[in-house]
């Protein structure tokens, strides 16, 4: 699969109003980009302005892929909200893109990667019989299943207990290994342990943090891992107290 980095400049309003400032991102091809910050500042706004779906702001710049093609057609987005489809069940909420564009189901893929988020036995379910840990795999599931070679992630593993997060965030970067990937995440240590590039995203526009050596996944207990860790802690503690 060809991942193309993504260049992004820009900013964006609602009417007028600042919903992003004016930053400047370069996306590594095939890498895992992290971005944290605060509430508000815009994390949200710049994944759906790269996913191309951010119509109530005004954007001022520029987004493009690094091989110069156009991005259309090769970003998956996981939002915040899950957007299940209610009367649809698990099964055909992961398998709904393909319905979408009319193109042929892979059930056995789809019930593979059902399995791989630990929801075999809850396939034949519909979104409000399940926990809000599990719509979240669902729509993992569902944003794995797209394969595209740009993954925007908005905070996906926030609603999982401890031991679930560290399941998912190993599976996810062993599926998502050759993609380009941006991720929102308020939690330090995801960022730690799944970062190849980190962004912290503040009112006076972005800081990049470097990331721990190794690759994507690093164990929970590795030391340098740990140690970025409770270095971004700091460091947006230090943002939100310098804010308030
Ligand atoms: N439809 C909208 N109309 C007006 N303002 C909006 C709209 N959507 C978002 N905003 C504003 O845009 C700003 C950025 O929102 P965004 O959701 O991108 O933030 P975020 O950094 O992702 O926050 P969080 O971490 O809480 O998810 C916020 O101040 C928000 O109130």
């Amino acid at each position: 699969m060809n991942s193309p980095g993504i260049t992004f400049e820009g900013s964006a309003t609602i009417a007028g109003a600042s919903v992003l400032p004016r930053i400047a991102l370069d996306v590594a091809a095939g890498g895992w980009t992290c971005l944290l910050g605060p509430s508000g500042i815009g994390k949200s706004t710049l994944l759906r302005l790269i996913a191309g779906i951010a119509d109530e702001a005004e954007f001022s710049g520029r987004i493009e892929a690094s091989d110069g093609a156009s991005l259309g057609g090769r970003v998956a987005l996981m939002s915040q909200s899950d957007l299940l489809l209610p009367w649809l069940s698990v099964t055909e909420n992961v398998m709904l893109g393909a319905r979408l564009r009319g193109e042929a189901p892979e059930p056995a893929r789809a019930a593979a990667l059902i399995d791989e988020v630990g929801l075999a036995s809850h396939a034949a379910k519909k979104p409000d019989q399940l926990s809000g840990g599990q719509r979240q795999r669902a729509a993992l599931a569902r944003t794995l299943m797209e394969d595209r070679p740009v993954i925007l992630l908005d905070e996906p593993f926030s609603a999982l207990d401890a031991r679930t997060r560290a399941q998912m965030q190993d599976l996810t970067a062993r599926l998502l290994a050759p993609h380009t990937v941006l991720m929102v995440t308020h939690d330090p240590s995801e960022a730690a342990r799944l970062g190849t590039a980190i962004a912290l995203l503040e009112e006076g526009g972005l800081r990049f943090w470097p990331a721990p050596p190794g690759a994507p996944p690093r164990a929970v207990t590795d030391a340098a891992t740990l140690e970025t860790q409770g270095a971004l802690l700091a460091s947006l503690r230090g943002a939100a107290e310098g804010a308030s």
